[in-house]
């Protein structure tokens, strides 16, 4: 299993079929999104145009498309009936790569019953992986743990920026054999105007965006920056042609500040 070193988050994006078009033809693999995100069906679209207008070079199994399970789709029935309305929305895409549990905020027996859920869209074929999102240590734990585990979770989905480096969870989530996927990349744009991020950008001939995706890939992470706008989506993915120092990642660190820059919920119940 592999999952590509980097992907575009679509929160917020309402004309997603020609961005996320736009994002495959860039170079993009990875799309995220959510039911949440009222976008599902426009982010498939996407998917399927850039498909159709070359389909001798652009395939379906190129594209690693990612969606998540809102709050209120957690519970095993309610959850069966979610999967299914997911992939109806996408059903030019015939499988989902990775189904998330986009948050553990529901407790333990909703949890547990949503992922048997899960489970058996992948046993069905329906879904390739499974993974969780916002999840704690405990959470993880109580996952692997859990005497109904049939299929592993493959990543945990969280916010993780230089400002938000939650270092033991990330530590933790790889040590149980999760990747990390760090939402918020660049801080949702709060932290792009930082001294020390536009000193590496400067002294590195790139933007500062670009120093922010890099550490993420650097710290062994899959960033997924969201951005609508074309020629930050072909900056944004340009990442790849250069690497950041251990002096430059210390400088970017910033181990005790913890300053999400959206909901925090790894802690909940
Ligand atoms: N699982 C979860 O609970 C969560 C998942 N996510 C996922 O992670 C994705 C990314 O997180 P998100 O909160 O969107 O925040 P990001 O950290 O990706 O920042 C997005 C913001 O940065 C701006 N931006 C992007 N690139 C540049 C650039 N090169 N220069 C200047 N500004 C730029 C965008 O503007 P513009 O678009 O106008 O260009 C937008 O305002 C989400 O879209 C979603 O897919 C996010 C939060 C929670
Ligand atoms: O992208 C997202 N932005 C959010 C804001 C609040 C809760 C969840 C999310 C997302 O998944």
């Amino acid at each position: 299993m592999s999952i590509p070193p980097i992907g575009l988050g679509t929160w917020n994006i309402h004309n997603a079929s020609v961005v996320v078009e736009q994002a495959l033809d860039i170079g993009y693999r990875l799309i995220d999104t959510a039911k949440l995100y009222g976008n599902e069906r426009e982010v498939g679209q996407g998917i399927i145009n850039w498909i159709n207008k070359d389909p001798v070079h652009n395939k379906r199994q190129d594209v690693f498309y990612v969606t998540k399970l809102w709050n209120d789709q957690n519970g095993y029935e309610t959850a069966k009936r979610a999967i299914q309305d997911g992939l109806n929305k996408v059903s030019g895409l015939k499988y989902i790569d990775l189904l998330l549990i986009h948050s553990p905020t529901e407790g333990r027996r909703m949890r547990l019953e949503t992922w048997k859920a899960m489970q058996e869209a992948v046993e069905a074929g329906h879904v390739r992986y499974i993974g969780v999102s916002n999840y704690g240590e405990k959470h993880i734990d109580e996952l692997l743990n859990w005497d109904g585990l049939t299929v592993k979770p493959i990543a945990n989905e969280i916010e993780v920026s230089p400002w938000c480096m939650r270092q033991e969870l990330c530590d933790f989530t790889k040590k149980r054999g999760l990747q990390v996927i760090a939402y918020a990349p660049l801080s949702h744009a709060y932290r792009l105007t930082d001294p020390d991020a536009e000193a590496v950008a400067r002294e590195k001939g790139v933007t500062p965006a670009q120093v922010l995706i890099r550490w993420s890939i650097e710290k062994g992470y899959i960033p997924i920056p969201k951005t609508k706008t074309e020629s930050r989506l072909r900056s944004n993915f340009d990442v790849f042609s250069f690497k950041l120092t251990g002096d430059e990642m210390k400088r970017l660190d910033h181990p005790n500040v913890h300053d999400p820059s959206d909901w925090d919920v790894v802690h909940c119940a």
